[in-house]
């Protein structure tokens, strides 16, 4: 029997590629903008997709007649356009859940590298800056028994709220859409009352394309000066310019960031320049152990679907009624 066409369109470690190569005809594109020629020509008789972020759109759609499943490296989804997949009867699937507590370490790093200024403090002592006892110019701000607003209280949500709260002593406020069950004292809160009241604002929402950003001009003036805005969700919850806008005119303290509006960051964002902005590569679940076994579930997914199976972490399932 034929074994089914996949297209993995970004760079894989080899022990997952052979694992792959064992089950389907494997096309590895491991430079997606460089080879999308390649690639869109391999698409027109491709079963399956396997990658992270792969805007899957009508038009991608149109090339790929024979597409039955696109398994997503990641937890997000917010690269598939649900109405056009089903449509399309193409199924969609994500890795929760393995990726939870590496993200939310990840998110705990960016906190305490924006209060303690860990980035900045880093190229001072490399820069040969420390010739006497650091003073106030140096001082951070305290992040134990402080206050933590989480917009977005999912999975990573409130596997920060754990590590915040029994960590660190943080009292928690969160906002959802909906109210869920009350973890770890967390209080639910109107997004007014959580951005008036903390002194971070995680923001850990999934993106939504037919929403305005969640975070805007009116929100960042909501917050308080002495503030901090962590992002791990995505970039295009978060109005950039309004951001930095913010920053300059020091109506919050600082921002830690982890993604951005493009991704990579262009190199003449205006949030390079600015002292109180920490910035990551878009890092949150990129630990070795928990990429694999996002990876593992990736394929378990993929194969799933190409063997007539509900996958396991199927985000549409109206793809398949
Ligand atoms: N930086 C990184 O590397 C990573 C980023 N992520 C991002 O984190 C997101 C969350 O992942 P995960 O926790 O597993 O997902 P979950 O689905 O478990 O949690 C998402 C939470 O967000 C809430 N939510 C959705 N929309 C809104 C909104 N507009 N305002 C406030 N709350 C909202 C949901 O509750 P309700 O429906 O009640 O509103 C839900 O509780 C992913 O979608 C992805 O974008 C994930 C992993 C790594
Ligand atoms: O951004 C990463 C994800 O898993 O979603």
């Amino acid at each position: 029997m034929n074994k089914p066409k996949v297209i993995a369109y970004q760079e894989l470690p080899d022990v997952a590629v052979n694992q792959l190569k064992e089950h389907v005809n494997l096309i590895h594109i491991k430079n997606l903008e460089q080879d999308y020629k390649t690639f869109l020509n391999e698409l027109k008789d491709s079963q399956g997709l396997i990658g992270m972020g792969l805007p899957v759109s009508a038009d991608l759609l149109e090339q790929a007649p024979e597409l039955k499943i696109v398994s997503n490296i990641s937890v997000g989804y917010d690269n598939f356009d649900l109405e056009e997949m089903n449509k399309h009867s193409v199924m969609g699937t994500n890795t929760p859940d393995v990726l939870t507590d590496t993200t939310a370490d990840a998110m705990m790093a960016l906190v305490l590298a924006a209060a303690r200024r860990v980035p900045e403090l880093d190229r001072f002592v490399k820069d040969k800056k420390w010739t006497e006892m650091v003073g106030m110019e140096e001082y951070g701000i305290d992040v134990h028994h402080k206050k933590l607003g989480i917009i977005g209280m999912g999975r990573i949500g409130a596997a920060v709220a754990k590590r915040a709260h029994f960590g660190f002593d943080m009292e928690i406020l969160y906002h959802n859409r909906s109210k869920k069950e009350n973890e770890f004292g967390a209080q639910y809160c109107s997004l007014d009352d959580l951005l008036a009241e903390s002194d971070y604002v995680l923001l850990m929402a999934p993106a939504n394309k037919n929403t305005p950003p969640i975070m805007g001009e009116k929100q960042f003036s909501q917050m308080k000066e002495s503030a901090i805005f962590i992002n791990g969700s995505r970039g295009e919850n978060v109005d950039e310019k309004a951001l930095i806008k913010s920053l300059k005119a020091d109506q919050i303290y600082a921002a830690a960031l982890d993604v951005f509006e493009k991704e990579p960051i262009q190199t003449d964002n205006e949030l390079l320049q600015l002292k109180n902005v920490v910035t990551v590569p878009h890092i949150g679940s990129a630990t070795f152990e928990t990429r694999m076994k996002m990876f593992d579930l990736a394929m378990k997914n993929l194969l799933q679907g190409l063997n007539h199976q509900e996958p396991v972490n199927l985000v549409n399932k109206e793809a398949i009624m």
